[in-house]
């Protein structure tokens, strides 16, 4: 039976959403393991297991040796109860850890949990595929020198230093609560959302950023007192390059509101003067307004109740700049869950929000009277995030990113990057501009950058069955999608097939346009025909572009053509599958487009690359993303040795596809594929002709395109043009 008619028959798409259990036990994206039901995440099943398992044998090991104390030195899981912890304030016999709930209770008061000692925080990042390294500290930064340090791995580095680098890993979220010290509702905000338990990323970073109270050197007794916040956060900067569908999202806003909260409390506490209602205190880059709004989604789930208001920056927009600072009267905030409101008679909307989130362009625009130039700054930004940080630095939108950065002029700001890739040389543009900035503004306080990896950096995500098929020629490739649209035999090799909705990326525009009307009327009626497959891109308006969002994510459109525009960041649950009908221009946009499925560790996602005679010099930059993702599955199962275990993308391929030069490379990255480039030029005519998306032969278009002129032509001369005979068979309409 058509796959399309048995799917027109299931039900909503949302229905199939999983439950937070569900999604709870599913692996997370950089452990590439098989479904075997097991749960990697530190603080599931292991930590769990292991909490109680622990309890037990701690006391059966206390009663045996009743003079081990804390500093009785011991191995292995023992170390977590009988190790003196070398940052430890509490005495071990106060605590009991409650193996239910996996709190930590002291004498039946709610308190910080027990800390961790330091081969267990090893242990526990190892598991999670974790590696912090430093970047650069604050004494370059005084220096006149500001240029990237190398990664310090020097064994000399500051005590200091090398606790951040293995500070305390999150392992659940009842811990951001007793901890660090999230607000209450913050807290309840994320359990409702089903956040149990921290993926691997949000295991590394959120304590670097959160920064517990003994991690900032707190005594116990301040520690105690809740949003005792003496240390700011600007004294560290983040780079984290984790993979696509790791939450990284959850885990910069989780940041970003815990401190703007903290923040208000303590400006209460210490300034007399109101602030302003709703000024912008963090923002949010991200490089297409698809991602803008599902941030801004997130981002009001996780602060209902908080008072802080998460907003979208829209077109025509302005911000309280310091040029604009007489905006400080307006009133009235709009109560609505948008986000403006007009200021001065005639002007444009001004925005109200604590969290602004907003595409580069958007925001150059409002504080610049040119691109070039930023004319205003934004001194109340104490927060930037930048998403996708690798395509906002690329040359594609650096100088507008660049801008924004600069206006961010408030000393204390803390600059988080955020990628499944970044490039050797995206980090040391990112470290420069973070060094150059402070010091031009003259800011000499402690700093640091730290980097957090979660798994093999720039590889593509191995739970994803990744095919390499060869389709020839432009004609091929229309036939093997609709062979993967309408497979006529099962698989001669048992490989999962391609099951909508599914998204397909072209190269251009118009390829994307051209592709979507040859497959319009593929999808039979009986299955909801032409409206089961829709065609996504930046020249739409904004609210066609969200339409067909909404179409996609609710089910009602199985097949969405698209360019890169959907290849970043944009979370679709229940994707089956990615099709790369031209191929990816670089190794790291072929790990996004791949990354819009097997999001959070899912099982069962498919990327299907086609590739023509044309692309074989390209192959290989694609080839070596997956094998390495691959490889790095087959060592993790087999325990840390390559035995090829989990390897698809055969050897033989690898060897025999060519060597990219690093001009192509940049060639290709700039351009796309020559022939399926945009510009009309003679020259290239016959290339683009082969590359054009069409099933007709080149004879069948020929001749219609002789009767489309022939009949301009007699239009021109007056002449009335016969209507094409209608055979018997057919249905000529009705007659007057
Ligand atoms: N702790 C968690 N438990 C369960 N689900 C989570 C958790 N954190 C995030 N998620 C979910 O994982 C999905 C992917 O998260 P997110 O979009 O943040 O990924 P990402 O790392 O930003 O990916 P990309 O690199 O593609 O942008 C989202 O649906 C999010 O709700």
């Amino acid at each position: 039976m058509d796959t399309f008619k048995l799917l027109a028959r299931s039900t909503n798409l949302q229905k199939s959403k999983p439950s937070a259990d569900k999604a709870s036990k599913q692996q997370t994206p950089s452990s590439g393991f098989e479904s075997q039901g097991t749960q990697r995440r530190v603080g599931h099943g292991d930590l769990e297991e292991s909490r109680s398992q622990l309890k037990l044998r701690g006391t059966k090991r206390r009663k045996k040796s009743p003079a081990a104390g804390p500093n009785s030195k011991s191995t292995g899981k023992q170390e977590y109860i009988e190790t003196k912890l070398p940052l430890d304030n509490t005495s071990n016999d106060d605590l009991t850890i409650n193996s239910n709930s996996g709190k930590t209770e002291q004498h039946g008061i709610e308190s910080q949990p027990k800390r961790k000692g330091i081969a267990e925080r090893r242990k526990i990042l190892k598991q999670n595929k974790l590696k912090i390294a430093l970047l650069a500290d604050g004494q370059k930064a005084k220096g006149a020198n500001a240029t990237p340090t190398k990664e310090i791995q020097n064994p000399n580095t500051k005590k200091h230093d090398r606790s951040l680098l293995i500070s305390e890993p999150l392992t659940s979220f009842e811990e951001l609560r007793t901890r660090y010290r999230i607000s209450r509702r913050l807290a309840e905000n994320l359990d409702a959302q089903g956040y149990r338990y921290p993926t691997e990323v949000q295991v590394g970073s959120l304590p670097l950023l959160l920064g517990s109270d003994e991690d900032r050197g707190l005594a116990t007794d301040q520690a105690r007192e809740p949003h005792s916040s003496k240390v700011p956060r600007s004294d560290l900067d983040l780079l984290t390059v984790a993979p696509t569908g790791s939450g990284k999202t959850l885990a910069f806003i989780v940041n970003v509101i815990h401190h703007l909260l903290e923040d208000r409390q303590r400006d209460r506490k210490t300034t007399s003067k109101n602030a302003i209602e709703h000024e912008v205190q963090a923002l949010i880059v991200a490089p297409t307004h698809e991602l803008a709004d599902q941030i801004v989604n997130e981002g009001r789930k996780l602060a209902i109740g908080t008072g802080l208001r998460v907003s979208a920056m829209k077109k025509d927009m302005m911000l309280q700049t310091d040029s604009l600072a007489t905006f400080e009267q307006i009133s009235n905030p709009s109560d609505s869950e948008g986000q403006e409101v007009s200021g001065a008679p005639n002007s444009h909307p001004i925005v109200k929000a604590d969290i602004l989130v907003s595409t580069p362009m958007l925001l150059v625009n409002a504080i610049s009277e040119n691109q070039a130039r930023p004319s205003k700054s934004l001194p109340s930004v104490r927060y930037l995030v930048l998403d996708e940080a690798d395509i906002l630095l690329d040359p594609l939108f650096r100088s507008q990113t660049l801008s924004i950065w600069d206006a961010c002029t408030n000393p204390s700001l803390q600059t988080t990057l955020w990628s499944a890739t970044i490039g050797s040389s995206i980090e040391s543009l990112a470290q420069s501009t973070i060094l150059s900035r402070r010091k031009t503004l003259g800011i000499t306080s402690e700093h640091h950058i730290i980097r957090v990896v979660v798994g093999l950096k720039d590889s593509a995500i191995p739970n994803v069955t990744h095919r390499l098929t060869y389709a020839a020629t432009e004609q091929g490739k229309l036939l093997a999608l609709r062979q993967l649209l309408h497979p006529s035999a099962p698989s001669e090799d048992d490989r999962p097939s391609l099951r909508p909705p599914f998204l397909v990326f072209t190269q251009t525009i118009q390829r994307a346009i051209a592709l979507h009307s040859e497959l319009l009327y593929d999808i039979p009626p009986e299955a909801g025909g032409s409206a089961r497959i829709a065609v996504l891109h930046s020249e739409l308006s904004d609210s066609a572009r969200a339409t067909i969002m909404a179409g996609f994510r609710n089910g009602q459109i199985w097949i969405l053509i698209t360019t890169d525009l959907l290849s970043r960041g944009v979370d679709f649950r229940g994707m089956n599958g990615v099709v790369n009908y031209d191929i990816p221009t670089t190794g790291a946009a072929y790990v996004h487009r791949a990354g819009r499925t097997g999001r959070q560790g899912r099982e069962g996602g498919v990327a299907v690359t086609l590739y023509t005679k044309e692309d074989i010099p390209y192959v290989k930059n694609i080839a070596n993303v997956i094998a390495a993702g691959e490889r790095a599955r087959g060592e993790e199962k087999s325990g840390g040795e390559s035995k090829g275990e989990g390897e698809r993308v055969q050897n033989w391929l690898l060897d025999a596809l060519p060597k990219v030069s690093k001009k192509s490379k940049r060639e290709l990255k700039q351009r796309g594929v020559e022939s399926r480039r945009n510009v009309v030029g003679v020259a290239k005519a016959k290339e683009q002709r082969r590359a054009r998306i069409s099933t007709k032969s080149g004879y069948d278009r020929r001749i219609e395109n002789r009767r489309k002129g022939a009949a301009k032509g007699a239009r021109l001369r007056g002449v009335e043009v016969p209507a094409p005979a209608v055979s018997e068979d057919e249905w000529g309409g009705f007659e007057d």
